[in-house]
């Protein structure tokens, strides 16, 4: 079975969603909270380490039951069970949708063209383990018996962001060997990081799913070419492995069998981290650790597929951004972690998020009347908070954000961490009641400023206030809380699409760009140039000259 094919605009619900907006939408959210004194209670979920709280925004229990309802009517309940169960819902390439099954428990079945495929994906787990095991431990060496001292991953998109992403926030929990992420096509990446790099104690992982991704193969070609000046071509055997679907093309690059990792065509890149497309993160943090990442993820996919949407962490997230893209017109989201660590997280959240729901053509073919995908940006706390926090709490823009934090640090300083998490508290606090007038002029009086100095600032120190936050606070950031954080948004983009009536899992849109640059590169390595516009051939003439 499909997904369903429901246009939203055409449900019962959105209708009464845009009259409840017209009737609402003034409404101050210092109010809401005035009205309710429990208001914190009533809109939070609580869910193992994680608590919700999801009352800071422009909703009342009115909105949240009809978006619930316009949930009901486009069909998620139908929509997640044939995601999960493996049905082909990524239509336009033919293909079911199953990183799920990547972090499924060893009993579970799913079965996809007459086989189990958690058999083959623990099969592959398997092979995981022993190799990062023996690489961590030192048994598996170098060309030169040495053992390894750093790992690269040369993958791009999907193949990097994950793994660099999921490294980064896991580097306390990280082991001795370094890692390296090349992905630009860019020579100043893989040049700068082979600087770094001693040939007889690296191992080199490509990863692609396709293995025809040209910034990674021309990565790879690099990095072959700088490991043969110092080896020869019977060590590519022990410093390079390979993670891809294309087991064909691995072969042509020359690297040995017992080194590659398979995945499946049923894996999309941007959600692949869980495969063996996470090798870099298994080296980096041990097998074990990995694992547990997975079951973070396990645990969220559990809670997204058996909770009623009232309380569905993931749905009502999806809902809320729904509320903001298609009635308020807001069209960006920032995502606020309040750990250095989660630095990387909004740019993996950017492919995740982008890349699956920034589409304009439904599920019928047609072009969506209405809004889509949501343009996602954001930076870690508090130095966001001295960056662009400014637009948030006085621009024109409305930007519903999302804070994540942690109860417990890592490093159990808590003079760092009290004063980190009263920022967080208190950003959340402030974006949601603002500074009325009153208290601004109250302010000014008791620092004994005149009336007419007063009357000049006043306007320029208000703050209107009433800008939406959710707020996510979980225990720790450890690898499984961080496997739940992930599959939490990937069940985010999955409801969104399911509201907006689109294909979450292809991207056409990059291909036109990357067969271009083929064209466009032969272009610039031979003496003609082929047709272009005039902005665009004058361009390339004068960067030929
Ligand atoms: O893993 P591959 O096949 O090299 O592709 C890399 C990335 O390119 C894309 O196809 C487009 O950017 C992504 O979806 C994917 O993650």
């Amino acid at each position: 079975m499909s997904l369903p094919k429901i246009d939203p605009t055409t449900t019962k619900a959105w209708p009464k969603l845009e009259a409840h907006f017209k009737t609402t939408k003034e409404i101050h959210l210092k109010d809401l909270f005035a009205e309710d004194a429990d208001r914190g209670r009533t809109f939070s979920i609580q869910w193992k380490d994680f608590l919700v709280d999801f009352s800071k925004n422009r909703i009342t229990t009115e909105t949240f039951s009809l978006l619930q309802e316009l949930a009901q009517e486009v069909g998620l309940q139908q929509a997640i069970s044939s995601y999960f169960k493996g049905e082909p819902i990524n239509e336009t390439e033919g293909r079911a949708v199953l990183h799920t099954a990547l972090r499924a428990k060893k009993t579970d079945r799913i079965m996809l063209g007459g086989s189990n495929v958690v058999d083959e994906v623990y099969a592959v787990k398997k092979d995981i383990k022993s190799f990062t095991d023996a690489i961590i431990s030192g048994t598996k060496t170098g060309f030169t018996g040495k053992a390894f001292t750093d790992v690269v991953n040369i993958g791009i998109g999907g193949s990097d962001l994950g793994p660099a992403m999921v490294v980064e926030s896991l580097k306390f929990y990280k082991n001795h060997l370094r890692t390296h992420f090349v992905s630009n096509v860019d020579g100043d990446h893989v040049h700068e990081t082979l600087k770094e790099l001693n040939p007889e104690t690296t191992l080199f992982v490509v990863v692609s799913k396709t293995f025809t991704t040209q910034e990674t193969l021309s990565n790879a070609t690099t990095i072959k070419k700088w490991f043969l000046q110092h080896a020869t071509q019977q060590d590519i055997a022990k410093h390079f492995a390979a993670v891809s679907t294309n087991t064909e093309k691995i072969a042509e690059f020359g690297i040995s069998d017992s080194h590659v990792f398979p995945m499946w065509d049923w894996v999309g890149g941007r959600f692949s981290l869980w495969s063996a497309v996470g090798l870099t993160i298994a080296l980096a943090i041990g097998f074990e650790k990995y694992d547990q990442l997975l079951q973070g993820a396990n645990e969220m996919d559990t809670h997204f597929k058996e909770t009623d949407f009232s309380g569905n962490i993931p749905v009502v997230l999806a809902l809320i951004s729904v509320w903001y893209n298609n009635f308020y017109g807001a069209e960006t989201e920032a995502i606020i972690p309040y750990t250095q660590y989660l630095g990387r997280f909004s740019a993996y959240l950017q492919q995740g998020i982008m890349e699956s729901n920034g589409k304009s053509v439904d599920r019928n073919g047609k072009i969506t009347p209405y809004q889509t995908g949501t343009i996602i940006w954001g930076e870690p706390g508090t130095n966001s908070q001295h960056a662009f926090f400014q637009l948030i709490h006085q621009g024109t823009k409305l930007i519903p954000s999302d804070f994540i934090g942690f109860k417990n640090s890592l490093h159990g300083d808590s003079d760092h961490h009290n004063k980190l998490m009263a920022n967080f508290f208190a950003q959340t606090e402030a974006l949601m009641n603002g500074k009325t007038q009153q208290e601004v002029i109250a302010e000014f009086k008791e620092s004994g400023k005149s009336e007419k100095e007063v009357n000049a600032l006043v306007p320029f120190k208000v703050f209107e206030g009433n800008k939406p936050t959710n707020t996510l606070l979980i225990d720790r950031l450890t690898p499984k809380s961080l496997g739940s954080l992930i599959a939490l948004y990937e069940h985010k983009i999955f409801v969104q699409g399911v509201l907006w009536n689109i294909f979450s899992y292809d991207q056409w849109g990059v291909e036109l760009g990357k067969q271009l640059a083929k064209k466009t590169l032969s272009d610039i390595e031979n003496s003609e140039i082929s047709k272009h516009d005039s902005s665009t051939m004058r361009l390339l003439q004068y960067f030929k000259k």
